[in-house]
């Protein structure tokens, strides 16, 4: 094979939170969306995993910064530099010639013409030669095995780090969907806000995202209950060391508004959903996909809330990737690619 006919393929989910390259049908990198770069030089300290580390733990010469807020790109040239710099991870030795490079990349289903150009122009920036473009809730019914183009009706619901994704897909097209700018990241935020009013403690975004994990709940009594969660934080009025025990209990609560959001954005949905596509999706049920779909107790609320059964899917966290793994090897067939 010669050098400059060598052909690369990539498949980019580019979350908010976490960005996954899939490579050959596998996936070759999982990293957190964040970059660190050297305030004097501007030049990249590190990307994600490494970066992360430094978050909320660096000094006045370290500026850490996640590109994409609310499932956009907020900040341009570190998403490229991001992108740029997470290609070159998974290249290690070879470079890969620009010219030949073919890249599918996700994006959300209600991103704006700005917004979908932001992409574009980041990964053609970075080295995509014939970049494509898919809408996340499409990617992911295609991830879970979904015949997308099927004339069936099929809900997704994709709760990410950035923003809540709600479709209903059929025929190779999104037929109805919303997008909130309520997920992970507030979800973490208000186990931020509620340390501060109900233990008077100060914890950061990291430490909040760790209760999230250990005991995130959306149900007041689990079946499976987590263990309380022990944590360190700064009290409040005089900055002595205190030690919470966090149950899942509280975390419900405190979870309780944002999830609501999520309700009415699903019912909202439904309430738009042609009448055949809703007999569909009550037969099939609605697919949780994304991190937040992780949060214990969610799909048995849903399910009891809506009287559709809700599942998570397998694997959550990567059916977005997935699926734009798969759209990447269909580029020719699937008309809903964005070109
Ligand atoms: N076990 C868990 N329980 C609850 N939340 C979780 C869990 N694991 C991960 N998360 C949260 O899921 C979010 C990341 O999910 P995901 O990777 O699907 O988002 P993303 O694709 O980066 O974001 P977006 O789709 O908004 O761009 C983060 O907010 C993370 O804290």
């Amino acid at each position: 094979m010669g050098l400059f006919n060598f052909r690369q393929s990539l498949a980019i989910d580019l979350g908010t939170a976490n960005t996954i390259i899939i490579k050959d049908g596998k996936v070759v990198l999982d990293e957190p969306s964040v970059v660190s770069f050297d305030v004097r030089s501007n030049q990249i300290l590190a990307i994600g995993k490494q970066a992360n580390e430094m978050y909320e733990k660096g000094n006045a010469n370290i500026r850490t910064v996640r590109p994409l807020h609310d499932g956009v790109i907020a900040d341009f040239n570190a998403a490229e530099q991001m992108i740029r710099g997470m290609i070159k991870m998974i290249s290690k030795k070879r470079s890969w010639f620009s010219s030949a490079l073919k890249i599918v990349v996700c994006i959300p289903s209600g991103s704006t013409e700005v917004e979908i150009r932001a992409v574009r122009d980041s990964s053609e920036h970075a080295g995509g030669r014939d970049v494509y473009l898919i809408h996340e809730p499409m990617a992911a019914a295609i991830g879970i095995g979904i015949d997308v183009l099927a004339p069936e009706g099929n809900m997704i619901v994709d709760i990410g780090g950035g923003t809540t994704e709600i479709a209903v897909i059929s025929l190779g097209g999104i037929v109805k969907d919303q997008s909130i700018r309520v997920a992970g990241d507030v979800f973490t935020q208000d186990i931020v806000d509620h340390m501060r009013s109900t233990h008077g403690v100060k914890v950061g975004e990291r430490m909040a995202e760790q209760i999230k994990i250990n005991v995130g709940s959306v149900l007041q009594d689990l079946p499976n209950p987590p263990e309380e969660y022990a944590i360190w934080g700064a009290d409040m009025k005089d900055t002595l060391p205190q030690r919470i025990n966090v149950t899942y209990q509280e975390i419900a609560l405190c979870l309780e508004k944002s999830i609501q959001k999520i309700e009415a954005a699903i019912l909202k949905t439904l309430e738009e959903t042609p009448p055949a596509l809703y007999a569909d999706i009550v037969e099939n049920g609605v697919n949780l996909i994304g991190g937040g779909a992780l949060l214990r107790g969610l799909a048995e609320r849903l399910t009891a809330r809506f009287e559709i059964p809700f599942k998570v899917a397998e694997d959550p966290l990567h059916a977005v990737a997935k699926g734009t793994g798969i759209a990447l090897n269909h580029t020719d067939t699937f008309k809903f690619l964005i070109r």
